[in-house]
């Protein structure tokens, strides 16, 4: 199939993590309002994206029913969130890659698509969310060509998403600290 057959869009949920606040327990499986979490994202992104990544490093076998392909981290041992960046934007085949984390279940819609509609605006730079005066570096577009600016970050022992994505011009979604939608889960009662 030809690159021309997708949509300008890639997208890449992160579900790569240890889970160590859920006794080591797979983030990306948890269920959030009866619903597996990383099915309810996919979702979201289904509609929104011409190619489906997921990032994770256990259970393939289930993340596979919600992808066009999975990416692993390129060092063992759980390196971070930046890992999965890497991996994603590696096999990205859209202009753009838009990254969300699985442990904010209460996404939705609207918010990625002014994400989306902020990265369109600024086609060449990442676009990240803040929420009050807190960033959320794993929730953002970062267009394919920033892979060079990232592939020299890792080589640098670069680990800090948030590091890398502000060391280059971004445009910003502002959003209320209190913004609902950003509800981070990590611990069992976090979520349902
Ligand atoms: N690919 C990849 N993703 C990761 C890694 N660590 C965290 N993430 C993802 O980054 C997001 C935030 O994860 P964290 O809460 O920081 O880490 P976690 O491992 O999921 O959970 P804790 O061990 O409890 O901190 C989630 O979407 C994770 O799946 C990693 O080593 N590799």
């Amino acid at each position: 199939m030809s690159n021309t057959s997708f949509a300008p869009v890639s997208g890449l949920l992160l579900a790569g993590g240890q889970g160590s606040r859920l006794g080591g327990r797979d983030k990306g499986l948890m269920q959030w309002r009866g619903e597996v979490v990383s099915a309810r994202l996919a979702s979201l992104l289904r509609p929104r994206v011409g190619q489906l990544l997921i990032s994770c490093n256990r259970n393939q076998a289930i993340y596979a029913q919600w992808a066009d392909q999975l990416v692993g981290d390129p060092l063992p041992d759980y390196p971070g969130p930046l890992a999965g960046m890497l991996a994603g934007l590696r096999a990205c085949r859209g202009s753009h890659l838009l990254v969300l984390p699985c442990d904010l279940p209460a996404l939705d819609g609207a918010l990625l698509d002014a994400l989306l509609a902020c990265s369109a605006a600024h086609p060449e730079q990442p676009c990240l969310v803040r929420a009050g005066e807190q960033w959320q570096p794993l929730l953002c577009v970062l267009p394919r060509n920033c892979l060079d600016s990232l592939e020299a970050c890792w080589a640098a022992d670069g680990r800090s998403p948030l590091r890398w994505l502000l060391g280059q011009t971004h445009g910003v979604v502002q959003l209320a600290a209190d913004d609902p939608r950003l509800h981070n889960a990590n611990q069992p009662q976090d979520w349902d």
